[in-house]
């Protein structure tokens, strides 16, 4: 039902996903008919983290969708939004996300943005009713790709290059400090060359430990300790709970299986709710009754899924073993796959290169490299095109509203040719909607 309406000059076609908080829609640029993904995050949201919530978040998501219908209906299906500049919403502290909690899974995402494998986030654009994420758009998700297109089935060392990157780019959010807590294949989106993104940070966390049972997660992929806590579990001497790195580190365990079994072990790791997972933790081999796996697979599968979190294998262990194991199921096309050299590593994970390319194209300083802040930006633009680009970069102050005094030059757009008719009334809606904005905390349109 929102379908042909804009935002800025991003068209929006259709809604392509749904959640508690938020509404994902594919949209068209229509300067340069791009397509891109803009994800509404919803203000005013209230916690709402575990799995056993779906149904209520069916609800919230439809009253967001009213919601969104009515704000668009209001503007004659046309909003006309400041972005706010990516490096000041990264930079907000624990304080000023717990005022702004909207800001916080784009915050978190931003933060390990300048991975390759982290989908590519091109503007933020702010109103008062939910703030707008513009992202790379994908055509596929992994869940899709695994169960409808089946498109593992056959080829192990497309298991291993999704497999890999999925490991690099969780290793970089957590040396990063971000833990993401929800990861499973809806998350992960492929492009046309089956290279993985991670996307959807609303459930990550800043915490390195999180308390037990604290149900966070979706609950095919939670780890036992953050459902239901085996007593024999102690958690740290000063009880902060399990670390939060070792609950992805279990998720990406059943991943692996739905990549060569295209199976989940068990709907839950509860061992009173869940037979299977119940059997599993008296004898873990039971994995190999109920799934086709070899023995190598089973061998790394019992090194991830410990029920011991201070024990699960670690990241970079992990990316070893599934690199060089030949055998990922007992009979079949992933029965034989071939180990793989150190050069194929290299190029299955984008690594280092992809991440210097990325930063180039989108002139973000990460954490620790301040001095891609003085990049000379030699483009040449016309005096419109100028201030077309200053505006499209504003800050948010950090209640929220927006700063029209610092104004920052954005993201390096490649010059284009904007309509006349589009060009007037995008620039001068956007001076009047920054002034209003800014000074009355609403939005008001001067048409
Ligand atoms: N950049 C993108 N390109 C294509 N599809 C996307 C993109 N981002 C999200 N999606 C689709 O939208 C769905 C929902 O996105 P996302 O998980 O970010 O939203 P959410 O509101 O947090 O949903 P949930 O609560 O179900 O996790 C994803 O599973 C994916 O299918």
């Amino acid at each position: 039902m929102l379908t042909n309406c804009q935002i800025n000059n991003f068209q929006l076609t259709r809604q392509i996903g749904s959640g508690a908080y938020g509404l994902v829609f594919h949209a068209v640029d229509v300067i340069t008919e791009n397509e891109y993904a803009v994800k509404a995050v919803m203000k005013n949201q209230a916690a709402s983290t575990s799995a056993s919530a779906a149904n209520n978040d069916i609800k919230k998501s439809a009253v967001l969708q009213t919601q969104l219908y009515h704000y668009f209906k209001s503007f004659e299906n046309r909003l006309f939004l400041p972005s706010i500049n990516l490096d000041s919403i990264r930079g907000l502290g624990e304080e000023q996300l717990m005022r702004s909690p909207h800001f916080r899974e784009i915050a978190m995402h931003l933060r390990v943005h300048s991975h390759p494998n982290v989908v590519t986030v091109h503007q933020v654009l702010e109103s008062p009713l939910a703030t707008f994420l513009v992202m790379d758009y994908y055509p596929r998700d992994l869940f899709t790709s695994i169960v409808d297109d089946q498109h593992f089935a056959h080829d192990g060392q497309l298991i291993k290059k999704v497999f890999l990157q999925l490991c690099s780019v969780l290793k970089h959010c957590h040396d990063r400090g971000v833990y993401h807590c929800d990861i499973k294949p809806e998350n992960i989106l492929l492009d046309g060359d089956d290279n993985a993104f991670l996307c959807d940070f609303g459930l990550s966390t800043l915490s390195t430990h999180l308390p037990a049972n604290v149900c966070v997660g979706s609950s095919y992929y939670m780890a036992p300790e953050r459902i239901s806590c085996p007593t024999s579990l102690t958690s740290t001497e000063d009880n902060q709970g399990f670390p939060s790195a070792s609950g992805d580190v279990w998720s990406l365990g059943i991943i692996l299986i739905n990549l060569t079994c295209i199976r989940n072990p068990w709907l839950k790791a509860h061992q009173l709710e869940d037979n299977t997972f119940h059997y599993f933790v008296k004898d873990p081999k039971v994995l190999m009754k109920i799934l086709p796996v070899s023995q190598d697979l089973y061998q790394l599968l019992a090194d991830i899924l410990r029920l011991d979190p201070y024990s699960r294998i670690s990241l970079e262990s992990l990316m070893e073993r599934v690199s060089a194991c030949t055998r990922f199921t007992s009979s079949g096309p992933l029965s034989q796959v071939e180990a793989l050299t150190e050069e194929q590593v290299h190029e299955f994970i984008i690594g280092n290169r992809g991440m210097e390319m990325k930063k180039m194209l989108y002139d973000y300083h990460s954490e620790d490299e301040e001095e891609a802040e003085d990049v000379e930006d030699d483009t040449e633009y016309s005096s419109e095109e100028e201030s077309y680009r200053q505006l499209s970069s504003v800050d948010t102050t950090p209640n929220g509203s927006v700063d029209v005094d610092h104004v920052h030059v954005g993201v390096k757009q490649p010059k284009r040719i904007l309509p006349d008719d589009f060009k007037s009334r995008y620039l001068q809606l956007n001076l009047s909607t920054v002034t209003n904005y800014s000074s009355q905390g609403r939005w008001l349109p001067q048409y």
